[in-house]
């Protein structure tokens, strides 16, 4: 009797902690499967996040159309005001921005729904727990007593998984953005920009040689744009390149800045090949002075020593370059002299004030090869004058490889190369290419005949 007694209160103490286990721990989980709780709130997530995601794709491109837009408005805001095309302006940022506004309002929507089925969802959940639990005290299956632990279990359960939840937003645009990144930093880019390496060599004489260089565009590769051209300047030299429009001038420059590299060939700046120097070391040796520099909305003492190192840069410094650039009278006429604010985009100034203010940002760092992209075109001839002296001042010891259109400007150069087709046709001085009579000859002609 006493074994029998022993082996029913031993099977019931098992029943028991296996009853109670299960419903601890499976009960509840399984409790929660079947409620499809975690399930569904992960999947409608998910579809709200891809959805989003989606649509975010679609909309960037129009996003960014209408940033550029705003842009081109801004730094074009005298143009746009002179010809009354502000209407315009206002209609093709609204066209731009209605796709915009459409996907928003798509994905405000998609949020929305998932809101709402996450947050009744809890509460459906509450009422089959009911429906079930009911039904299984009601035949014997469950104690009351375990129910209420299974009830109180999935609600802990539940508002952790909530958690868990949340987080999948979280975790699906991290993936998204995650892999966007890392492609973005596997892109390999032609001209490493910020790369340490490289040679700093002490002396820098401003010899430049171009090899037989071949280049086109990546954009463009099915247009050659230089053809095996070879060119020798050598260092302290004037040089001109003049040519019909789109034959490849500025992009020597290009080529001599390392804003590119030659698709073949090879270019080499004081002996060494352009691809082995440092590059923030080849950027303070070769300056260039474009046709519209682009001034900084910052004073112009901070516009003229803008990039250098402050510790370096001395008052005296930037007097000394505005001298050189032929800018020194003007800014200390102002009411702030070099204090005074240039505006955004040098608004606050004339195209020969900004361009001899870039004059003074190229001397003021001593370059050994001075670059300049057609940089009187944009001028009167009063204002072209100061230029051209500042430019005469600024060329002085230094090689100095220069594009003009008017011929007028390049006729002291040491040497002139008339470029063609991405070749170099004629070379000679002024003189010497007016006696051949080819196509510099023909330019000149047309020139004066305008
Ligand atoms: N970033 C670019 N991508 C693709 N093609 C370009 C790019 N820049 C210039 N080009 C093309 O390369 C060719 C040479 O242009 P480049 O600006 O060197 O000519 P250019 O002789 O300086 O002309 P211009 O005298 O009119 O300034 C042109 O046909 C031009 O359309």
């Amino acid at each position: 009797l006493l074994s029998e007694r022993t082996e029913q209160m031993m099977t019931d103490f098992l029943t028991a902690v296996l009853g109670s286990v299960v419903a601890t721990y499976i009960s509840p989980l399984f409790s929660l499967a079947c409620c499809y709780q975690l399930p569904i709130m992960i999947g409608a997530r998910v579809i709200e996040v891809r959805a989003n995601i989606r649509r975010q794709a679609k909309v960037m491109p129009v996003e960014e159309n209408a940033h550029k837009l705003a842009s081109i408005a801004l730094s074009h805001m005298a143009t746009i005001k002179a010809y009354s095309l502000q209407h315009r302006f206002f209609q093709m940022y609204d066209a731009a921005l209605l796709p915009v506004e459409h996907a928003r309002r798509q994905q405000s929507r998609i949020s929305a729904i998932v809101y709402a089925i996450q947050n009744s969802l809890v509460f459906f959940i509450y009422m089959c727990t009911f429906i079930v639990g009911s039904f299984f005290i009601e035949y014997g299956y469950l104690q009351p007593f375990d129910f209420l632990r299974i009830l109180f279990l999935s609600q802990i359960a539940s508002t952790r998984l909530a958690i868990v939840v949340t987080s999948v937003n979280d975790i699906v645009r991290s993936f998204v953005s995650s892999t966007t990144l890392v492609n973005v930093l596997q892109e390999e880019v032609p001209v490493d920009n910020l790369s340490d390496a490289g040679l700093t060599p002490g002396e820098f004489d401003g010899n430049i040689r171009l090899s037989k260089v071949r280049f086109y565009y990546p954009t463009r590769p099915e247009s050659a744009i230089l053809n095996e051209l070879s060119l020798n300047i050598k260092a302290g030299k004037t040089i001109a390149l003049v040519g019909p429009s789109g034959s490849g001038k500025s992009t020597i420059i290009q080529l001599v800045q390392r804003l590119y590299d030659p698709v073949s060939g090879r270019i080499t700046v004081n002996g060494y090949d352009l691809r082995d120097y440092n590059l923030s070391y080849l950027r303070r040796k070769i300056v260039p002075v474009s046709q519209e520099p682009t001034l900084f909305d910052a004073t112009i003492s901070e516009n003229i020593a803008y990039g250098l190192d402050p510790l370096e840069v001395t008052q005296e410094r930037i007097v000394g370059a505005a001298k050189l650039a032929n800018i020194h009278d003007f800014i200390i006429s102002l009411p702030k002299g070099y204090n005074e604010p240039c505006g955004e985009f040098g608004a606050q100034l004339s195209g020969g004030q900004k361009q001899r203010i870039a004059i003074a940002r190229a001397l003021i760092r001593k370059p050994s090869i001075l670059l300049l992209d057609e940089a009187t075109a944009a001028l009167d001839s009063a204002s072209e004058r100061s230029v051209q002296l500042a430019l005469e001042n600024a060329t002085k010891g230094v090689t100095c490889l220069m594009i003009a259109h008017r011929l007028s400007t390049i006729q002291n150069a040491d040497e002139i190369f008339v470029i063609g087709a991405g070749r170099i046709v004629e070379r000679g001085n002024h003189n010497q290419l007016l006696q051949r009579e080819g196509l510099y000859y023909n330019m000149c002609h047309r020139q004066i005949t305008e």
